[in-house]
């Protein structure tokens, strides 16, 4: 399920791609560009699950929060196993060193 108070229609992440050409090149480009809004998106979700971590461990709270990774598995779950496997990667970036 996504997200209906998240536009990204200036983004181009429309799941219907009919309008790419069936050029390897145009479609690589495509996935090019989706490898790297990807991957500016993991980093940022990495710092700012950091920063929550080190706010609520600074008030006395627990390092993790299993209601929360819950809600995260949750959210992944649409695609199937690689899709835990994909939310329980980015909860692992955000633990940091002490999660492993
Ligand atoms: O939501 C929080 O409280 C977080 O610390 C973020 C986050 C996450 O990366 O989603 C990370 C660790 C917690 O166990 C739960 C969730």
């Amino acid at each position: 399920m996504s997200n209906p108070d998240l536009d990204l229609s200036a983004v181009g992440l429309d799941l219907n791609v009919d309008h790419i050409p069936d050029d390897i090149d145009d479609l690589r480009k495509e996935i090019d560009r989706l490898d790297a809004i990807i991957l500016a998106a993991v980093k940022r979700r990495t710092a700012v699950s950091k920063k929550v971590g080190r706010a609520r461990m600074a008030s006395g709270g627990p390092r993790l929060v299993h209601s929360r990774e819950v809600k995260v598995l949750d959210r992944f779950a649409e695609l199937g196993q690689e899709g835990h496997t994909l939310a329980m990667t980015l909860l692992r970036l955000g633990r940091g060193p002490l999660g492993r």
